[in-house]
């Protein structure tokens, strides 16, 4: 008799992967590169500012080349993470988060209430970084987060910080190009990220002997405004498709050597109030191949307001959702993230307009 998986991992029917997936359409590949060389033709830019509204509008999700991000740091995160992750158990749970601070090492999390086959590393990109105490609404009190440091690979901590300081670089960039793209300034976005509560996130899918039961990732969007992942060659993220069909159709996004996948979150959904929504994905695993992969999560600053900008709505076109507190929402997140729970997780749409 073989060894039987623990029913945690085991998605429901309706959500497990379909192995056989035909690779029908591709997401869009964009080349930065208008913006990543010196003097720039204002036409090369506007052109690329359309061909990404014209992806976060069909798509949600893009990938992009040329984007000044240096191969090597990312080769020495990508080294320093399969070093972290070699380690016994033991070992990286000497790094484990806790409640007080959630950066650090765990292998529990569950999306949608069904545990993730995946090992993570979470490391905050500002140190401290500041968050309320509690998802309680009339509760003001803070408390910094920070960052555990693990004693192997050396110099963990500074292969992080540079390679953070270039997601920094890259995601504000990025949001520029969408600033534009909606028909605002170029700088629209900046101001929300001062005390930013980004964080780059270190995925390991160890092989999986039951890859049409379980998910490396549950299907789930992506709470902020801008995540860029880097991934392997394995391949394994599949995003939903958009149109909307009787059958959910889910498309793989096949590894494009040092290209960068970009995709907006809820929180850009509702600045546009709609105009980019935030697209569902999810990470199959397989028996064969561990897989790494790296997100980079652009977060705001916790007292951030969240809510459809000014200059998307108007008499004809009012603001779709309620406001709500970044901090609030963020930290009802990884609170759920401790433990199976039998509510469904805090979502945009509990502050949806009807
Ligand atoms: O591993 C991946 O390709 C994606 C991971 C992901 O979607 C996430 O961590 O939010
Ligand atoms: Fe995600």
């Amino acid at each position: 008799m073989g060894v039987e998986i623990d029913q945690a991992f085991v998605q429901e029917p309706q959500h497990r992967p379909n192995l056989s997936i035909a690779k029908a359409q591709e997401i869009p590949l964009i080349d930065l590169s208008p913006i990543t060389t010196t003097n720039p033709s204002p036409s090369a830019i506007e052109a690329l500012v359309k061909q990404i509204g014209s992806a976060c509008k069909e798509w949600g999700f893009f990938q992009v080349t040329n984007h000044g991000v240096p191969l090597s740091l990312r080769k020495n995160l990508d080294e320093a993470s399969k070093k972290f992750f070699s380690q016994s158990l033991e070992e990286k749970k000497k790094v484990s988060r806790d409640e007080t601070s959630p950066s650090g090492y765990y292998d529990t999390e569950h999306t949608k209430n069904v545990r993730d086959w995946k090992e993570v590393f979470d490391f905050l990109a500002k140190e401290p970084t500041i968050v309320p105490l509690t998802p309680h609404e009339f509760d003001d009190a803070i408390i910094h987060w920070t960052n555990k440091s693990p004693n192997y690979p050396p110099n963990f901590r500074g292969t992080l910080e540079k390679y953070i300081e270039e997601m920094e670089k890259l995601g504000y960039k990025l949001l520029e190009l969408i600033a534009m793209s909606l028909g605002l300034e170029a700088k629209r976005f900046e101001e929300f990220f001062e005390d930013q509560t980004s964080f780059v996130r270190l995925n390991h899918y160890p092989p999986c002997p039951y890859p049409h039961l379980a998910l490396g990732v549950g299907r789930h969007k992506d709470g902020g405004p801008l995540t860029i992942l880097a991934q392997d060659d394995v391949g394994g993220l599949q995003v939903k498709l958009k149109h909307k069909t009787d059958q959910e159709q889910w498309v793989t996004v096949e590894p494009t050597p040092n290209a960068y996948i970009i995709n907006v979150g809820d929180i850009m959904q509702v600045w546009s109030n709609d105009a980019y929504e935030s697209v569902e994905h999810r990470v199959m695993v397989n028996s064969g191949k561990e897989r790494f992969s790296i997100p980079y999560f652009m977060f705001p600053a916790h007292d951030t307001e969240v809510k459809p900008l000014e200059e998307l709505t108007n008499e004809n076109n009012p603001p779709k959702y309620r406001p709500y507190k970044w901090g609030k929402f963020f930290v009802h997140r990884t609170d759920s993230n401790f433990r199976k729970q039998n509510e469904e997780n805090i979502q945009i749409h509990h502050f949806k307009i009807a």
